[in-house]
């Protein structure tokens, strides 16, 4: 920890003694443009990395930062000050608008929307002559402070200072709860919902960041150019910032800076092949050098490392008989890039990182920490029931539901009551509707006709999110974790509803949003605790073992402090010790008075745990009533054995 703040210092130092080192404004301007695009793809990293949408609109949100500066500074002379913010407030808004259609579409129409939208601001920037100037473009100055204009030196260290403070910003942000939500709706949208983190909300709050960094970027590139025109924002730049989020490395602020160097400095080494060959020489021999240990550790096998090496050797060779690198520019650009997407698809820091995990032979390395003096707390403390407003009747009351598709009843007319406290077993044989029963009772689906009533209050039309803070909680017969985020972070996203803080709580760490941190997280590690997870606190949840995972599920639900839990087949895949274990978790969730839906196949788990069981067939309620009465029904035995009951 303390060579990482020594070298975080030390790096900081030599950025802003780089002006007086390398006096050269060349390589000073230079370098000024890698922090700009950095402070772009921090924000392009929300959307892409964190939240897995594509967007190629980023060049146009650039291009309206840009010209938000140019048109304040050339129509109404405001000063710098004044245009920084008004830059990021404008972006901000556009993005507000670029993610409108992220909210309808995925994958490759997002792909073809955004760069749609680019377009269109490009064109609208060219055409708007009366504000923009059109092809003309307009000129700027360095910015002013007051009546003094700053030098090239001192804009330099400007946008130094704004680019650590962006980074800064981006940082806290993304490992905040707001950085969770971006994450969890990315690993899985409809758990992300069933936890009270509504993604449409979250999807709108990634892109309105996104645009404000790419609002800022915009600003400080229109000062340091001093120019600005329409053709600098093309749909080439967009590709461009997306290759550096992905080279980089995702999810990764220094992978946001090394995909801008890359980006701004590649063209230059494809300009000089001398600097060219010697890059290739470095890069070749590191790879040998690398190959090597992989091979002697055997972290990998001769025939994965042959293309690459071979690749970068040839390149290498290549470029000694090159005599003008011009005309090969391109083709070896797009070597380049095939190498690197196809090869480290984690881009160079997640390559760099699991490689040191694998070579030291760690898992890979998390930067959560567990809250070092983790009070002790009882069960009561991190269970908690949320609030039941109408203590008497039941809890909840399906009325006579109707779920059609097309011309299939997968509900046909069911009613179904829980009682406060119990358990109620929900069986029938597969493709009976008991699935289809939970994501009615939590807004998945929006059946057809009937009535869901819980705690005195109808369902039937809000969103998941709202049934989620409502009280009613799930798990899924296929588990829905966050498969990229730790066994912690999976509860920290279930407590995100005890989350108040404002994006300027997280960004400048005021105690409001510190204390609901640190609370957040003793109290994850004790639900952690609760269903015997808390050894795996920081292993990523794709990683735990299957039984693992569903009992995770059950403490991420409880997270949302339930009043009324459903459980999805909990015991499907687990063997036999694990089965003991989540019935003893069921009894002691039940002791703290929340009430459950158990889906279930094992017949001996349902009769162990229900006080209520109601068996569903062909989407009909068939029997109902205490486990033992239920399974002697004639109906129940002939819906089970395919009418082969006598
Ligand atoms: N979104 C959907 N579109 C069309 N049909 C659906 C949809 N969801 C469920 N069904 C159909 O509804 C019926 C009930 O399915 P459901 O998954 O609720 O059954 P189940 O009792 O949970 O079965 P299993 O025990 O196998 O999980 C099935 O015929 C299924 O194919």
């Amino acid at each position: 920890m303390k060579l990482k703040t020594l070298l975080l210092v030390a790096a900081i130092a030599l950025l802003f003694a780089f002006p007086l080192l390398v006096p050269n404004p060349y390589y000073v301007h230079m370098i000024e443009r890698i922090l700009i695009y950095s402070i772009l793809l921090f924000g392009l990293d929300i959307v892409v990395g964190y939240t897995g949408q594509v967007s190629l609109g980023h060049a146009g949100l650039f291009g309206i930062g840009a010209y938000t500066a140019g048109i304040l500074f050339f129509k109404l002379h405001l000063p710098f000050v004044l245009t920084v913010p008004l830059s990021i407030a404008v972006t901000a808004a556009f993005g507000g608008l670029l993610a409108l259609p992220a909210l309808k579409v995925i994958g490759p129409y997002l792909a073809m929307v955004t760069l749609a939208f680019g377009t269109i601001i490009q064109i609208l920037i060219n055409e708007m002559s009366f504000l923009t100037e059109g092809p003309v473009g307009i000129k700027l100055t360095k910015p002013s402070l007051g009546s003094y204009v700053v030098t090239e030196r001192e804009y330099f260290w400007i946008v130094a200072a704004l680019m650590l403070i962006a980074l800064l910003v981006a940082h806290r942000t993304l490992k905040s709860h707001l950085g969770r939500a971006f994450e969890a709706l990315r690993d899985s949208p409809i758990a992300c919902d069933c936890m009270g983190v509504s993604v449409y909300r979250y999807k709108v709050y990634a892109f309105v960041i996104s645009a404000g960094f790419a609002g800022l970027a915009g600003n400080l590139y229109a000062y340091s150019e001093q120019y600005i025109s329409p053709n600098t924002y093309v749909i080439e730049l967009s590709i461009l910032f997306l290759l550096a989020v992905i080279m980089g490395g995702r999810k990764s602020r220094i992978g946001s800076i090394l995909g801008a160097a890359i980006i701004v400095l590649l063209p230059k080494l494809l300009d000089d092949v001398v600097l060219f060959r010697q890059v290739m020489v470095v890069l070749s021999v590191l790879m040998v050098l690398l190959s090597g240990l992989s091979l002697v550790k055997g972290l990998t096998t001769i025939k994965k490392l042959l293309v690459p090496v071979i690749g970068t050797i040839g390149l290498t060779v290549f470029s000694f008989f090159l005599k003008n690198i011009t005309d090969w520019r391109l083709t070896i650009f797009g070597c380049m890039i095939l190498l690197v997407v196809y090869y480290l698809q984690d881009g160079i820091v997640g390559f760099v990182r699991n490689y040191y995990a694998a070579v030291m032979g760690k898992q890979s390395v998390h930067e959560h920490t567990l809250v070092a003096d983790t009070v002790v707390h009882s069960d009561k403390d991190v269970i908690s029931a949320a609030q039941q407003r109408v203590q008497s009747g039941p809890l909840l009351s399906v009325q006579s539901i109707l779920m059609q598709f097309g011309g299939l009843k997968a509900l046909n007319n069911v009613d179904l009551t829980v009682e406060r406290g119990t358990i109620h077993g929900l069986i029938g044989p597969n493709g009976s509707g008991k699935s289809t029963m939970m994501n009615v009772l939590t807004g998945i689906y929006v059946p057809t006709a009937g009535d869901v009533v819980y705690a005195s209050n109808s369902v039937v039309g809000k969103t998941s999110s709202e049934i989620a803070l409502s009280g009613i909680a799930r798990t899924f017969q296929n588990v829905q974790l966050f498969g990229e985020m730790t066994a912690l972070e999976n509860i920290l996203v279930g407590l995100h509803h005890t989350f108040d803080s404002s994006l300027l709580d997280v960004a400048l760490h005021l105690p409001k949003y510190t204390n609901e941190e640190s609370d957040a997280r003793v109290r994850a590690l004790g639900l952690l605790d609760f269903v015997g997870l808390a050894a795996e606190a920081n292993e990523e949840a794709r990683n735990l073992p299957y039984g693992k995972q569903r009992v995770l599920e059950i403490a991420r639900a409880l997270a949302l402090d339930p009043t009324l839990l459903l459980l999805d087949e909990p015991a499907a895949g687990l063997t036999a010790p694990d089965i003991k274990d989540l019935l003893a978790i069921i009894q002691k969730i039940r002791e703290h008075g929340i009430t459950i839906i158990l889906i279930e196949h094992h017949m001996d788990v349902v009769s162990a745990a229900c006080d209520t069981v109601s068996v569903l067939d062909f989407g009909q309620k068939i029997a109902e009533g205490k486990p033992a009465e239920v399974q002697s029904n004639e109906k129940v035995i002939e819906a089970y054995l395919g009418g082969q009951a006598t």
